[in-house]
């Protein structure tokens, strides 16, 4: 006879993989969970956000305003979720957003995710800051699809290298990611005097850059470790960038690009006057401005200044399926989770974030399947009602 998690996976996951029976399926517990099982301080880096937390608040807050209205007798025996976007088939209109140092979350970190991303098929987007180099995560995603995240540098070389070993390593696309060139006042790692990466811990990628390296004097080694570290942080973002400069973005990557953290419909107009093939509306999960309009708030006039001229992503604060669903519905070709997964990464390595991948997929396979809607490209508006 079945046990009890046979009978879920096979009733409510209907053929869309295992999940990890001791782990939560509903996210927002899996976080309860993390906070218990993880440090204070790395967890308050991962749940933290900018100031009073109120745009992260926000986010959440967002979703809850908009309310599903299903339709009936509509044949969805048959459901297809993939989607095409920034030149990729996907299964599901899902990836794994760009998150850093996920070494302290599992030792395993990157390398972890970016399997479980392969396994499932959805897009790894790795972050420059990361814990392991490009080449280390390309080798374990292995067949998967991949996305490389820029934080553009002050020094142009090594953001020339940094786009050159991506696009050598297979990562398809490029998100760069404009809303982060400073940290924000996060009052946890603050009180918390937690950064990791002023400790050297999770910038493996960037030691390991051979133009890195030649600025610091050669490999980093325990005698230039705190300088390499200084280094790291003088060059980490340049807020001196203007729309100008994306020019030199198309020049060193011969892929699609999308700008990360737009959320205002002008700036998603100028992103596509530079010649850009996506936006990201995103506010990194309420960790840069607190009192930033909620993501969700923001999706629609973005998608209404460049619907069919560029291809509108989104994320911050999906934590279900019918989050997805929702933001589907409100113009965006697919979403992307970040704390979700870090949560199942931290409870279960690279087991947990598959937990999390299927959980999300499934709740989004069964709420369009309820909702009368058998493709992705059939949601739309009025799939929502505001409250
Ligand atoms: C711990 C952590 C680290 C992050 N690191 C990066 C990063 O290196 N690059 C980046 O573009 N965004 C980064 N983000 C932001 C995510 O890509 C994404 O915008 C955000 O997590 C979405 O909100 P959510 O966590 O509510 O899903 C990070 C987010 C978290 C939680
Ligand atoms: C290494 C960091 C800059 C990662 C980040 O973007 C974040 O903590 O939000």
């Amino acid at each position: 006879m079945s046990s009890p998690a046979d009978f879920q996976n096979e009733i409510y996951l209907r053929g869309l993989g295992d999940v990890v029976p001791e782990l939560p399926t509903d996210l927002t517990r899996l976080e309860a969970l993390a906070g218990r099982r993880l440090s204070a301080a790395a967890f308050g880096y991962a749940a933290g956000a900018a100031g009073t937390e109120a745009t992260a608040r926000a986010n959440r807050e967002a979703f809850d305003r908009w309310r599903i209205v299903p339709r009936m007798l509509r044949d969805v025996a048959e459901r297809d979720l993939s989607v095409r976007v920034l030149g990729t088939p996907m299964p599901a209109p899902v990836a794994l957003a760009p998150v850093g140092v996920q070494s302290i979350f599992h030792p395993d970190g990157e390398r972890a995710a970016a399997r479980a991303a392969a396994a499932v098929g959805l897009p790894y987007v790795l972050s420059t800051a990361s814990s392991y180099s490009i080449e280390e995560v390309a080798q374990a995603n292995g067949d998967g699809p991949r996305w490389y995240q820029l934080y553009w540098p002050k020094d142009r070389e090594l953001a020339v290298s940094f786009l050159e070993r991506a696009a050598a390593a297979g990562y398809t696309a490029l998100v760069v990611t404009l809303d982060t060139f400073a940290l924000a006042w996060r009052p946890r790692d603050l009180d918390q005097a937690y950064l990791p990466f002023l400790r050297g811990i999770g910038v493996a990628n960037y030691f390991s850059d051979p133009v890195f390296q030649k600025a610091v004097g050669g490999p980093v080694t325990d005698a230039n470790r705190d300088a390499a570290i200084l280094h790291w942080a003088a060059n980490f973002g340049n807020p001196s960038l203007t729309w100008d400069d994306l020019e030199f973005l198309r020049e060193h990557w011969h892929g699609p690009i999308a700008l990360k953290g737009i959320q205002h419909p002008d700036d998603a107009r100028r992103a596509v006057d530079a010649g850009m093939d996506g936006v990201i509306v995103s506010n990194h999960g309420g960790r840069q401005i607190d009192g930033a309009v909620a993501s969700l708030d923001a999706l629609p006039p973005v998608v209404e200044a460049v619907r069919d001229q560029a291809e509108v992503l989104f994320d911050s604060g999906v934590r279900t399926g019918a989050d997805i669903a929702k933001a589907l519905a409100l113009g965006a070709q697919a979403v992307l989770v970040g704390r979700s997964f870090v949560y199942g990464l931290a409870l279960g390595g690279e087991a947990g974030v598959t937990h999390v991948l299927r959980c999300l997929l499934a709740e989004l396979d069964l709420t369009l399947m309820l909702s009368g809607h058998a493709r992705i490209a059939d949601l739309g508006p009025d799939l929502l009602v505001g409250t």
